[in-house]
């Protein structure tokens, strides 16, 4: 029996949020999530899919030639064969990401990987679900995101990312604006007045394509 993962979708397109925002990226969305945020933008992933080997996985993605591949869901980590992909989309050559909720253990994770940590905001619904042990874990090629609902949501970011010193610890600090909720422009008045160092993401791919599946 090969090593099988369930994926709701295998697609190329512009990546549209973390450091490599704007670059051609293959994504790889995994089925199945624990987690239920508010806002999940996704949530057409948490059932249905197919059940692929991991080379036939590998095989579409080498077909569209990509440098950067986004590991997604879902919650990839709720499979476990989505660490032995992560790590042969790293010995392919690729510069992978990984796209988690927090709420499971991301020690794992093959280190060449860029993983996208979620902490989740009082606004989504899930925060008691944050796994804090991870951010002991991470390191300058890690990143990680606040998705933001509200001013309550900014301030409580503001909050854990004093607390933990998030910019000393990872590469990036992402703040994005949870789409349909709350005003891009607000979150990008608030990180100005109080000179965080934090990058605010926009999600380029609702700008470009809306809310379709597959971009
Ligand atoms: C769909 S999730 C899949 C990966 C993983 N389950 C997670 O939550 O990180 C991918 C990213 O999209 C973000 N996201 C989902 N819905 C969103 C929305 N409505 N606005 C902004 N970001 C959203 C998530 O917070 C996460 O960072
Ligand atoms: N273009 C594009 N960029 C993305 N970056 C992260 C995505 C995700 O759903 O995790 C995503 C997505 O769904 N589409
Ligand atoms: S953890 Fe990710 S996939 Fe799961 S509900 Fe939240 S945003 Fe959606
Ligand atoms: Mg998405």
């Amino acid at each position: 029996m090969q090593d099988t993962l369930r994926i709701t979708e295998v697609f190329y397109s512009l990546q549209g949020e973390t450091r490599t925002a704007g670059l051609p990226t293959v994504f790889v969305r995994l089925t199945g999530c624990p987690l239920r945020c508010q806002y999940c933008d996704s949530a057409y992933a948490f059932s249905g899919g197919t059940v692929r080997t991991l080379d036939d996985i590998l095989e579409q993605v080498a077909g569209y030639k990509p440098r950067y591949v986004c590991v997604t869901g879902g919650e990839p980590l709720a499979q476990p064969n989505a660490i032995p992909l992560l790590k042969q989309l790293c010995d392919a050559g690729y510069e992978v990401s990984l796209e988690t909720s927090g709420a499971l253990d991301i020690s794992a994770v093959d280190p060449r990987v860029s993983r996208v940590v979620d902490l989740k905001t009082p606004g989504s619904k899930e925060a008691h679900r944050n796994r804090y042990e991870n951010i002991e874990l991470l390191t300058a090629n890690d990143q990680v995101k606040f998705v933001i609902c509200s001013r309550e949501d900014y301030d409580w970011a503001n909050s854990k990312l004093i607390q933990y010193g998030l910019d000393r610890r990872a590469g990036e600090v992402l703040f994005s604006p949870s789409h349909h909720d709350l005003n891009a422009r607000d979150l990008a008045d608030w990180v100005v007045a109080d000179n965080l160092p934090v990058r605010l993401q926009l999600q380029l791919h609702k700008y470009l394509w809306n809310d379709e599946p597959g971009r």
